[in-house]
């Protein structure tokens, strides 16, 4: 199963997703390919729930020539993904390869850097634009941000989704990398959330950046400095 567990996370161990993390993280890649690769490590995370997390029936198929039985994926129309503007934006259009039918929300939400990383190890995040779908109990929701460092976006994020209703029955939160200290601050905060990420890094530095990352992601992305 390309999912391990790891402590209070599950490392997403496809090879061509620590591929193309390794891509991601060269400084000497540049803006377009880091784009591309954050599309493309979405896609091979989505494939990755799909076969960690999701259940198979098996179904009766005529195919041209004969009665045969088939695999389906169940309750691919029960999935709602969850974009953290603004870095998640590629990475979810990558997700959206293996759920193209799933429920899409954005939630803008940024740490004040200028503010600065507070005693506690956290940023004050605002949240300025929020649309989520309407969240059921039988839906599998994937909040998805390609870097999980303090916590404290994740945090906020997942305090505004689930008081929207009812809590669903899967919670994933899915990042590219992760600093050690926001899993245990998402986990703590966030027992029912089932965390999956390629890497877990090594820790967080004076500015709250991971190290060592991969940069700043939504910079890197958009093209911003
Ligand atoms: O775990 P945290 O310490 O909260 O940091 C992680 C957040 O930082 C980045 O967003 P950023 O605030 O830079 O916004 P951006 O996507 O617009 O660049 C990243 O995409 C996360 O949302
Ligand atoms: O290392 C980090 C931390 C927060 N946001 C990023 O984009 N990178
Ligand atoms: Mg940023």
């Amino acid at each position: 199963m390309p999912i391990e567990e790891r402590g209070d996370a599950h490392l997403i161990t496809h090879a061509l997703a620590k591929d193309t993390l390794s891509r991601l993280r060269d400084v000497e890649t540049s803006q377009v390919a880091f784009r591309k690769g954050l599309v493309k490590l979405g896609r091979i995370c989505g494939y990755d729930i799909i076969d960690g997390a999701m259940e198979t029936e098996f179904v009766s198929i005529r195919t041209p020539l004969a009665e045969t039985t088939g695999e389906r994926v169940k309750r691919l129309d029960d999935v709602v993904i969850v974009n953290v503007l603004r870095a998640a934006t590629p990475f979810v259009e990558g997700l959206l390869k293996a759920f193209p039918r799933a429920k899409q929300g954005v939630i803008s939400a940024g740490r004040n850097e200028e503010a600065g990383m507070g005693e506690d190890g956290t940023f004050p995040i605002s949240i300025d634009y929020t649309k989520l779908p309407e969240i059921r109990e039988s839906d599998t929701v994937i909040v998805a941000d390609p870097m999980l460092a303090t916590g404290s976006t994740m945090c906020a994020v997942l305090d505004h989704v689930l008081e929207q209703g009812p809590d669903p029955e899967h919670l994933f939160v899915l990042s590219a990398v992760s600093a050690p200290d926001g899993l245990v601050r998402v986990g703590e905060q966030f027992p029912e959330a089932d965390l999956l990420t390629v890497a877990i890094d090594d820790h967080l530095n004076d500015e709250g950046f991971i190290v060592p990352g991969l940069g700043d992601a939504g910079d890197r992305a958009f093209r911003t400095e």
